[in-house]
C-alpha cells in the first residue's frame, strides 16, 4: 500500500501544544482526563478556557497569515439587537430589549481565508472537530457547511467593541490569535438565559452600563475558547492602544450540511456577498 502519512497528516500534531493539551487521543490517559476536565468546565461554568493552546511558532504563523488577509477583508458596520434578530414590536419603546448596537468590524468571511492556510487547515483537523464536539458532549458535530459563515477572522480596531449578544449557534469557538495592547476583554453574563426564561434584571443592568455582574476570563494570544454563546449575553469591551484584536470564530453545527439564508449572509457580510450571490442568480462568473 502506498505510504499515504504524509499527506494525511493532521496539522493539530504540528501547531497545538499537546504536552499541555493532549486532544490527539482522547481516550486514553492523559487525554481522557483532560477531557473530562474540559467537559466538566463546560458544565458547571459553561466555558472552557485552554490558555497557550498552540505553540508559540504555530501562533506566529497564523497570526501572520491573519495580518496578511486583513487588508482584503471587509469593514461591517452590523446594526443589531442582542438576540440577532427582529425587535419585537410589542415590548415597551424603552425596553433594553429594543437596544440596537452597531458591531462594527474588519471581517474575513470563510471564503476569503485560503484553504491552504494554516488557520484553514487547523479548523478543517479532525482531530479537533472530535474534540469540540466530545467537549460538548455532543452525539455529532458538523463543521458549518455555510460557505461564508464557516471560519471567520474577526478584527476589532482600537476604538471599537463587540456588541452584547447572544450567539445564534448554542457553542462558539475562538481562538484568540492577536490580543489588543489593553481593553478587548471577552466579557459575558453567565448562564443569563434557559431555553425557558431570561434573567431579565441582570439583562437589564448590563444594558444600561452596570457591569457589577459581568465575568472576564484571562485570554492572551493563543487562547482558545469553547463557550455557550447562545445562553450568556457577552461582548468583548473597547480595545485600546495601538492594534487591532484579531480573534478567529469556529462554527460547528449538529446537522451536516446545514447553510444560513442569503439575506442572513448579505445582513452580516454586506455589500461583496451580495454581489457574488447576485452574480451567481445571473449566472455570472463570481
Ligand atoms: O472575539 C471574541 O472573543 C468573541 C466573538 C464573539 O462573541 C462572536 O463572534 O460571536
Ligand atoms: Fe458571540
Amino acid at each position: 500500500m502506498a505510504d499515504t502519512s504524509q499527506t494525511q497528516r493532521d496539522v493539530v500534531l504540528d501547531l497545538v501544544d499537546l504536552d499541555r493539551y493532549p486532544i490527539a487521543d482522547l481516550d486514553n490517559n492523559p487525554g481522557a482526563e483532560f477531557l473530562a476536565e474540559c467537559q466538566s468546565s463546560i458544565d458547571s461554568n459553561g466555558w472552557c478556557n485552554l490558555e497557550g493552546f498552540l505553540q508559540s511558532d504555530a501562533l506566529a504563523r497564523l497570526n501572520t497569515e491573519a495580518n496578511a488577509l486583513l487588508p482584503t477583508a471587509e469593514v461591517l458596520n452590523v446594526k443589531r439587537n442582542i438576540y440577532q434578530g427582529a425587535v419585537d414590536p410589542s415590548l415597551p419603546k424603552d425596553d433594553a430589549r429594543r437596544k440596537e448596537f452597531i458591531h462594527s468590524a474588519v471581517q474575513l468571511a470563510d471564503d476569503q481565508i485560503p484553504a491552504e492556510t494554516a488557520l484553514k487547515q487547523l479548523y478543517k483537523s479532525e482531530i479537533l472537530t472530535e474534540f469540540v464536539r466530545r467537549v460538548q458532549m455532543k452525539e455529532q458535530l458538523y463543521r458549518c457547511a455555510d460557505e461564508f459563515q464557516a471560519l471567520n477572522v474577526v478584527a476589532l480596531q482600537p476604538g471599537s467593541w463587540h456588541a452584547w449578544h447572544y450567539d445564534t449557534t448554542e457553542c462558539t469557538v475562538t481562538l484568540l490569535l492577536q490580543a489588543a495592547e489593553t481593553g478587548g476583554e471577552f466579557t459575558f453574563l453567565p448562564n443569563s438565559r434557559t431555553d425557558e426564561e431570561e434573567d431579565r434584571e441582570a439583562v437589564d443592568r448590563l444594558l444600561g452600563g452596570d457591569m457589577s455582574l459581568a465575568q472576564t476570563f484571562s485570554r492572551g494570544a493563543g487562547t482558545f475558547t469553547l463557550f455557550r454563546g447562545g445562553y450568556s449575553l457577552h461582548g468583548v469591551t473597547e480595545v485600546e492602544g495601538n492594534h487591532p484584536r484579531i480573534s478567529a470564530i469556529m462554527t460547528y453545527d449538529e446537522q451536516p450540511g446545514r447553510v444560513i439564508g442569503d439575506e442572513i449572509n448579505i445582513r452580516i457580510y454586506g455589500k461583496r456577498v451580495e454581489q457574488i450571490l447576485a452574480n451567481r442568480k445571473t449566472g455570472a462568473i463570481a
